[in-house]
């Protein structure tokens, strides 16, 4: 028997202010917990949703060392970022906040003293990395290596963003210091350790025993993680950027980022509602939903409720933790440090007022059950053929009708058809279908049910044909319309968690009230002789210049990042000074340069080498114009043997240098030289 629960706290993954939020963050993230929050709400429940930017841990201070600013300021910077899009959006938060406010330090402190306090830390000396240059201890990120596993050469202390494995420092291969790229040293230094173990059989039993409903991709990772049994995990670093440890002898370190910030659930959710907040957390008819990402899953099922149990004091465990998979972009993971992203403030700049597409579009590609792709044609695709030629069309073409046939005036609804009664009755399949959806966090599968309505109309447009009535039958024009502009009512309801901004244009249009989901279903929710307002497009189609523009911008974003990763080849063997002075090297003056006919890339070159003028085929066609180089003076090898090319034989060859990018580049000397002046 599902339970009754008297208010839900709904919160989401901290995003990392070290950069702005991605459509990776949305869908795995803010969209399906803003979905559920805007259901619930219009189901009339107690609902609280709470988040806040994650300020503290090592990328921040990395990044603030890089730009040569403070760890505050690039906080600082992105928070807004994240805040204000995430808003733009139409996330609608309770409360946003972040881990460096004055509450949150103050709340996490007092966790940790309340644990230390009770006994229910561990003291562990352990040698841990050191940087000789700085006098630092280096934790997680400071210390750059070898990955054991795909020998990646600059996989992190705590995890290869090439392979995506975990890792701990001890497993780099040459660890170095991200700082000074000097060689680590091991130094011992004491931390504090959560004793993971103590709660095992608890964990087992709450998870494993008590939530087998959860979905198989959390399940099956915290079964992996208990079974494979739970160490002491360290919650102190030895870092300057954070939550100071608040016991004697800590100087020097903080609080780690992973104990820090689940408490800042929290702490927003007492600087929200500092009398009531507790209810939320410790009231046993009080449910709480972890949105997160797959790579959270150990942090919100095993270690965050570890913290919990051991303050105890009645704080509640998550009742349900649906996180998702991973989204990709155009077929690569979705990555911050390699700009391998669309970034929101960044498409609410491109695409204004397309909130909802992207909404829209991240929900119906949802990552629910395994990993997917994000891809521009498909985003087009789903606006086009979905946006607009379903929900867009159906909605105009009953509102535009009733204008035509009717001035705009809700037509009374006569005798009902078997069809008219048939349309009811599947909305009302629909609705509970789409419930049930919501209810279980198939969000994919309810939005799927939610457009079902709209094609629902569309087919019944299509067979009633109401402007072929018209001509003949008034009354059951009317009838007809009159059912539409219910289906449209229902429309505004069952997409509302969805595409909030079109479904409050929506409810305008039809000049309708406050809606909720109970009235989803009803048939009468625009009232006869009411009048609605003129038809306005929901959505507009998106070009295809538009796209391609976006395409564009990616394109240039891997060919920068190829630059960036590019390397000079290892330096070739050793030869003799004879084998070099062999080589006859001269430069010579450009008489004539042509394209090979039939050869894209190939240049017939006439050189003047001194002595006679030689002909040279190269392959440079693609990066030069051949007039360009006429008078141009270049580089050979005046003593190859000679070699036929499309016909022509090629006396020589002329020397270029290949850029990081692939094109090819011409040497010449610096200052012009008599021709067949030799090189050496
Ligand atoms: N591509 C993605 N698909 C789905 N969820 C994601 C994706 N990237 C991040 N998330 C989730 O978003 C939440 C906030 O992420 P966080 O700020 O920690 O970013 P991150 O994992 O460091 O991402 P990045 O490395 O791209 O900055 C986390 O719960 C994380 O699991
Ligand atoms: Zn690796």
């Amino acid at each position: 028997m599902e339970k009754k629960f008297k208010r839900t706290l709904i919160t989401t993954a901290l995003p990392y202010a070290n950069g702005p939020v991605h459509i990776g963050h949305l869908a795995g993230v803010y969209v399906p917990a803003d979905i559920y929050a805007r259901y619930l709400r219009l189901r009339g429940e107690d609902v609280v949703m709470v988040g806040g930017s994650d300020e503290h841990g090592v990328p921040i201070t990395l990044r603030a060392r890089k730009e040569g600013i403070t760890p505050q300021e690039v906080v600082d910077r992105y928070h807004t970022i994240i805040k204000d899009s995430l808003e733009e959006l139409g996330v609608s938060f309770d409360i946003y906040s972040r881990t460096t406010s004055k509450l949150h330090h103050e709340t996490a402190s007092e966790f940790f003293r309340h644990l230390y306090d009770k006994g229910e830390f561990t003291v562990q000396t352990a040698l841990q990395p050191y940087d000789e240059k700085t006098g630092e201890f280096l934790a997680d990120r400071y210390v750059v290596g070898t990955c054991p596993r795909c020998h990646n050469e600059n996989a992190y202390g705590d995890q290869c963003e090439a392979c995506g494995s975990s890792l701990n420092v001890t497993d780099l291969i040459n660890p170095r210091s991200a700082l000074t790229g000097e060689p680590v040293k091991m130094r011992d230094t004491t931390h504090w350790y959560l004793p993971l173990n103590k709660w095992e059989g608890k964990l087992r039993e709450w998870i494993l025993e008590g939530h087998k409903e959860w979905k198989t991709n959390v399940y099956g990772q915290c079964k992996s993680w208990l079974d494979a049994g739970l160490q002491p995990r360290a919650v102190s670093r030895d870092l300057k950027w954070g939550v100071p440890v608040p016991v004697e002898g800590a100087e020097g370190k903080v609080l780690y980022v992973w104990f820090d910030a689940p408490i800042g659930y929290i702490s927003n959710t007492k600087e929200l509602l500092p009398d009531s907040w507790e209810k939320y957390w410790k009231d046993p008819e009080s449910r709480i939903i972890n949105f997160i990402g797959k790579d959270n899953i150990v942090f919100h099922c095993i270690v965050f409720p570890s913290m919990l149990m051991a303050y105890g004091d009645n704080f509640q465990l998550p009742d349900n933790v649906p996180a998702n998979e991973f989204l990709n972009l155009e077929g690569d993971k979705i990555s911050t440090s390699r700009n391998w992203a669309v970034w929101l403030h960044e498409y609410l700049r491109d695409f204004p007022g397309k909130q909802d597409v992207l909404r829209y579009v991240l929900t119906a590609n949802a990552p629910e059950t395994k990993d997917n792709d994000f891809t521009w044609a498909d985003f087009q695709a789903r606006n086009n053929n979905e946006l607009v030629a379903i929900l867009g069309n159906f909605v105009n073409r009953a509102v535009v009708l009733t204008h035509k046939y009717f001035g705009g005036v809700v037509p009374v609804r006569g005798e009902m058809s078997d069809t008219d009664n048939e349309v009811f009755a599947e909305l009302n399949r629909i609705k509970g279908a789409l419930s049930e959806a919501l209810d279980t966090f198939h969000f994919r599968e309810a939005l799927k049910q939610a457009m079902e309505i709209a094609r629902l109309g569309n087919r019944y447009l299509q067979e009633t044909e109401p402007w072929k009535l018209a001509k003949s039958d008034m009354t059951r024009t009317g009838t007809i319309l009159n059912v539409a502009l219910q289906l449209c009512a229902n429309l505004a309801i069952a997409f509302e968690p969805f595409i909030p901004f079109s479904t409050g244009r929506l409810a305008k249009m039809l000049n309708i009230g406050k809606l909720s989901w109970d009235m989803l279903g009803q048939t009468e929710l625009v009232a006869e002789g009411s009048e609605i307002a003129p038809a306005e497009l929901l959505f507009d189609k998106i070009e295809d210049a538009e796209v391609q523009n976006q395409v564009q911008k990616l394109l240039d974003t891997k060919k920068a990042n190829e630059i960036a990763a590019w390397k000079a080849q290892p330096q070739a063997e050793t030869v003799e000074f004879d084998t070099f002075a062999a080589c006859d090297l001269r430069v010579g003056t450009v008489v004539e340069c042509e394209k090979v006919p039939k050869a894209d890339k190939l240049l017939r070159f006439l050189i003047d080498d001194g002595l006679e003028k030689r002909t040279i085929v190269s392959g440079i066609a693609k990066f030069y114009k051949p007039e360009d180089l006429v008078g141009k003076q270049v580089c050979f090898i005046a003593n190859l043997a000679p070699r036929k090319l499309k016909g022509i034989v090629s006396e020589g060859m002329i020397l270029s240098a290949e850029n990081s990018d692939g094109s090819i580049v011409l040497l010449s000397p610096s200052a012009t030289v008599a021709p067949g002046a030799k090189i050496g």
